[in-house]
């Protein structure tokens, strides 16, 4: 068990919320000026990534007083429980253990008594030859031809970390294997897929930790439906479909040999679960090799984080910066902002890392908090959210605390395209740190011939307050290793804060209304006659979509 408090009630807390009533009106360009240290005394670094916190509205008080914040709600030994399985989701009764999944050093890891390294390691040799069959094109379709194509099927966790890493990782990809992901119920999304593959050389990969979800068996069904319309054996659906699941009655009912099932566990959580089978599609893509190098950038991050003291440890200090942020400025959200094309879709992924797993409003022993938990996560990769958002990060009422990522090095140098997006990179959080004075931007008006009537009106708009943090994390180039630290460095940022705040990170009860409310109304949609066993919206739109689909 987790140890409980009330996040409000920690000492700690009083003193930073003292301490904020002091530090809100000091501004960055002071305490910059103030302290010749700042960016050695908020620099950390772990293996090739720099972690620069300096521009944030901190100072040493500041860090003191969240690291003991961290430590009087129990950090330390709510890490040693992750790590050593215990059941720390107890709303599921079940283990927390994606560090598992990537424990190269194969300590043994206990749940209910047994080790589950011997079951990890399994899998991930199933995953080895399987991908290095497909791969080399020894694995034969049902016609004889060697596969080309994989559709992976899932949705949520099943399919947002295999897509982001993918994306990132495609410098290393085969270029004989195409990967694609269908994840949405919109048939549109399943029509357009199918309309690039072929089903002689297609692998499915139906990717369902719990192979019930509603999405993906539709659209699994589909797909073996439009495979069957020309293969006609149901003998070929071996050659041609895995599951990657936890689920082994349902995948056997499903129709796909219990051969070509890769499982995994209970405790591993959906936006967790990269780490394991459900990364099939990452070791098709990148290969076996690869996908162990990822296995090893998550692994070093996590000793990092179980063995490294409060203040150097990276993804305790991003995520104390950010409940600064979310509980004393009172910020709503927290921008991701990769300098990285090949990173565009890791916002997105830790949309759903963050926002499902913190998103919370009871404590854990199930008191309403009367604190802020999870924040807002969203973000698009510079340059393109400069032309987009930044106007109101820059100048807005709002406080949005931003991550800069960036490469050193491009995975595709050519010409000066790097140097232009980093000196992009570098401009934005010097800018939205000092701002622009009203001094500064009359001056440059004038410079630029402006009347002093002008001035004096375009002033207020050509003012910039600054004093908006950024942390920078910079790293050499976006390995398979570097781009696994990352995601476990803000996998571990999650836990810190969901452990701080009091709240259970694990489970996910609050995407299941929806769907239970989807599976009544599905029935009333299968006629014509007018429903009314709804509120007046509710039935009112029903009835609206029955007279427009039948005109
Ligand atoms: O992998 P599955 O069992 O199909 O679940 C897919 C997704 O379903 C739900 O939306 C859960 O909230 C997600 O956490 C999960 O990743």
């Amino acid at each position: 068990m987790l140890p409980n408090h009330r996040f409000t009630s920690l000492p700690a807390y009083a003193q930073l919320q003292a301490h904020y009533d002091v530090l809100k009106d000091r501004h960055l360009r002071d305490l910059f000026a103030d302290d010749a240290e700042r960016f050695p005394k908020f620099t950390r670094q772990f293996d090739d990534i720099l972690l620069d916190f300096s521009k944030n509205r901190i100072t040493d008080e500041t860090l003191g007083l969240l690291l003991q914040l961290a430590e009087q709600a129990g950090l330390t030994e709510a890490i040693g429980k992750m790590f050593s399985g215990d059941k720390i989701n107890r709303t599921e009764d079940r283990a927390v253990l994606h560090v598992a999944l990537r424990n190269r050093a194969n300590t043994p890891v206990i749940v209910d008594g047994a080790d589950v390294m011997p079951d990890v390691n399994e899998v991930l040799a199933h995953m080895k030859e399987f991908s290095e069959r497909i791969r080399s094109g020894a694995w034969k379709g049902y016609t004889g031809e060697a596969i080309t194509d994989v559709v992976n099927i899932g949705i949520g966790g099943s399919d947002l970390g295999p897509v982001m890493v993918t994306e990132a990782l495609k410098p290393y990809a085969s270029p004989n294997l195409r990967v694609h992901f269908v994840s949405n119920v919109d048939g549109v999304h399943i029509y357009e897929t199918l309309q690039t593959v072929k089903p002689e050389t297609t692998l499915f990969l139906i990717a369902s930790k719990t192979f019930t979800t509603q999405e993906t068996m539709t659209n699994a069904q589909t797909a073996r439906q439009w495979f069957l319309d020309t293969a006609k054996d149901e003998a070929a659906i071996a050659k041609h479909f895995a599951a990657l699941s936890t689920n082994k009655s349902a995948v056997e009912k499903f129709g796909i040999d219990p051969a070509n099932m890769f499982g995994f566990w209970d405790w591993v959580g959906g936006r967790y679960s990269l780490w394991s089978a459900i990364g099939l599609s990452i070791a098709l893509y990148i290969g076996y090799a690869n996908f162990e190098e990822l296995l090893e950038g998550g692994h070093a991050m996590d000793v990092h984080f179980r063995d490294t003291p409060p203040e150097q440890n990276l993804p305790v200090l991003l995520a104390l910066v950010g409940i600064w942020y979310n509980n004393f400025f009172g910020a709503q959200t927290e921008a991701i902002l990769p300098y990285d094309q090949y990173m565009h879709r890791f916002a997105a992924y830790f949309q759903q890392g963050d926002m499902e797993s913190n998103g919370k409003s009871v404590d854990r022993e199930g008191n309403p908090v009367d604190w802020q938990t999870g924040p807002i996560i969203w973000g698009e990769p510079g340059t393109n959210g400069q032309h987009a958002f930044y106007q109101l990060i820059h100048q807005g009422t709002k406080l949005i605390p931003c991550d800069f990522l960036a490469p050193a090095i491009s995975q595709r140098p050519l010409g000066d395209h790097h140097k232009i997006l980093l000196a992009n990179y570098f401009a934005q959080t010097e800018a939205l740190m000092n701002g622009k004075t009203a001094d500064e931007a009359a001056d440059e008006l004038r410079k630029a011939g402006k009347s002093e009537d002008e001035i004096n009106f375009l002033t207020p708009f050509k003012e910039f307050s600054g004093n908006r943090p950024t942390n920078s994390i910079l790293f050499k180039r976006l390995t398979p290793h570097t781009l696994g630290s990352l995601i476990a460095l803000y996998e571990h940022k999650i836990f810190t804060q969901g452990i701080i705040w009091d709240i259970y990170s694990f489970d996910q009860w609050g995407v299941e209304l929806g769907k239970q409310l989807a599976s009544r109304i599905l029935p009333e949609l299968q006629d014509d006659v007018p429903v009314s066993t709804h509120d007046s919206s509710t039935n009112g739109l029903i009835n609206a979509y029955k007279k427009l689909r039948g005109e």
